[in-house]
């Protein structure tokens, strides 16, 4: 048995996989064989779903299918929205909420929560359409109860990007604001063994069920040193856009021995391609609005802050990842800052059914190894004389 231990299985293949596909020294990704610039900004969320699903773009009529599909199954019963309503007067974190939300969801089908379909061209199971439908009614149905409103039914007729706006405010948003978000949704939807896609690989590696695995990525994405960055990302923003002192904040930051969220990356060892993608988008949608100011003061803090985590940690390279320019954009789109990671959960979610099936085409328990360092020769002594 091989011995050697590789802290954070950093560098370790785990998986093959045909969904994504990372070079983290040249800054390039690339999902079911298209590069991230040409489809983050082109396609519809469902077309790259469909992609991730069929390992193939839809047809015209096929993606008409796989819409109305996704958008028969946005529902939720008056049991889930109960739960969702009791996490918001709970006050409970809204990626607690969508945990909550995701591990009742299952109350609401009958359909087979275990799915042994592998992926290709052959139906997606339905359990797996139905939670990338449903992530957007369980995240705005706790936001409104949240916000002491009622619930907004989820609108057919509407696309999935533009559906989550609507249920989420009440108003049928804008076209430049839904390209805005559709572009984020299809830019984080997949992004290899990143920590959740492998917790619901493990978690199905088991031949447990869809609903559990993800439910249990939900809890993996909610960290800050994974989805939970762009929160923190936004409050930083503002306060150096309201103290006018970019370079001051960095130092002080780094002094405290704190790190800066959205910078550094565990595969990138360049600027994270999604950044350039995501700045682009910013930048078209806030060109006319009053927030030019502010996005102004970003461009500059990245420089900075590049420039200081050079020179503060010289054997590593730390530049800007998704999380950065993810706070900005959707910002930008009106998502609350709350809603932040959720919303990266709404996209991800379709990237953790895709991989958990093709961990199922070709399974093996994943269960790797440690290496004991406890105490050894200990012997029993009844509890009366210890
Ligand atoms: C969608 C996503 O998940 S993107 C990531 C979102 N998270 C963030 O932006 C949080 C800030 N970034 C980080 O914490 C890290 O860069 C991670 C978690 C993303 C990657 O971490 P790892 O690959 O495990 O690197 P690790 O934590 O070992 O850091 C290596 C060194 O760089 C430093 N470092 C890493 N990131 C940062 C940062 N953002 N700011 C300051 N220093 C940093 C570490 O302190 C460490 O320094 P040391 O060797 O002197 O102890
Ligand atoms: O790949 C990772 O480790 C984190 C990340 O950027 C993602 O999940 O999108």
């Amino acid at each position: 048995m091989n011995d050697t231990i590789t802290p954070g299985l950093e560098g370790v293949t785990v998986a093959e996989t045909r969904l994504s596909d990372i070079d983290g020294e040249n800054g390039e990704l690339v999902i079911g064989g298209y590069p991230i610039e040409e489809l983050a900004t082109r396609a519809t969320y469902e077309e790259t779903v469909f992609l991730l699903f069929h390992d193939r773009l839809p047809t015209a009529a096929e993606l008409d299918d796989f819409r109305s599909d996704l958008a028969s199954r946005r529902g939720i019963s008056a049991s889930v929205r109960d739960v969702l309503r009791h996490a918001a007067e709970a006050e409970k974190p809204a990626m607690d909420a969508l945990r909550m939300g995701t591990a009742a969801a299952n109350l609401d089908t009958d359909e087979e929560a275990r799915p042994f379909h592998p992926i290709g061209d052959e139906a997606t199971p339905a359990l797996a359409r139905r939670l990338v439908a449903v992530f957007p009614t369980i995240i705005a149905t706790y936001w409104r109860y949240r916000q002491g409103s009622d619930p907004v039914e989820p609108r057919e007729d509407l696309g999935h990007a533009a559906n989550y706006l609507y249920m989420l405010t009440g108003d049928r948003p804008d076209e430049a604001v839904v390209r805005g978000l559709e572009t984020y949704l299809n830019t984080v939807i997949d992004h290899g063994v990143n920590a959740s896609t492998f917790t619901a690989r493990t978690v199905v590696s088991t031949e447990s069920d869809l609903v559990s695995a993800a439910t249990a990525a939900v809890g993996s994405l909610k960290g800050p040193l994974h989805g939970g960055a762009p929160g923190p990302v936004l409050e930083m923003l503002r306060d150096v856009h309201e103290s006018g002192d970019p370079a001051g904040y960095v130092t002080e930051k780094l002094a405290a021995g704190e790190r800066l969220m959205g910078f550094g990356h565990r595969v990138y060892r360049v600027r994270d391609p999604r950044a350039a993608v995501l700045s682009s988008a910013t930048d078209r949608l806030i060109a006319e609005s009053s927030d030019v100011d502010f996005f102004e003061t970003v461009r500059e803090f990245e420089t900075v802050a590049v420039e200081a985590l050079r020179e503060h940690n010289p054997d590593r390279r730390l530049e800007t990842n998704v999380e950065f320019y993810t706070a900005a954009l959707l910002d930008g789109v009106g998502v609350p800052k709350q809603l932040f990671t959720p919303t990266f959960g709404v996209s991800r979610v379709a990237g953790w059914m895709a991989h958990a099936l093709e961990q199922l085409d070709n399974n093996t328990l994943i269960r790797p190894v440690s290496r004991y360092i406890g105490e050894t020769n200990r012997s029993w002594t009844p509890a009366k004389d210890r």
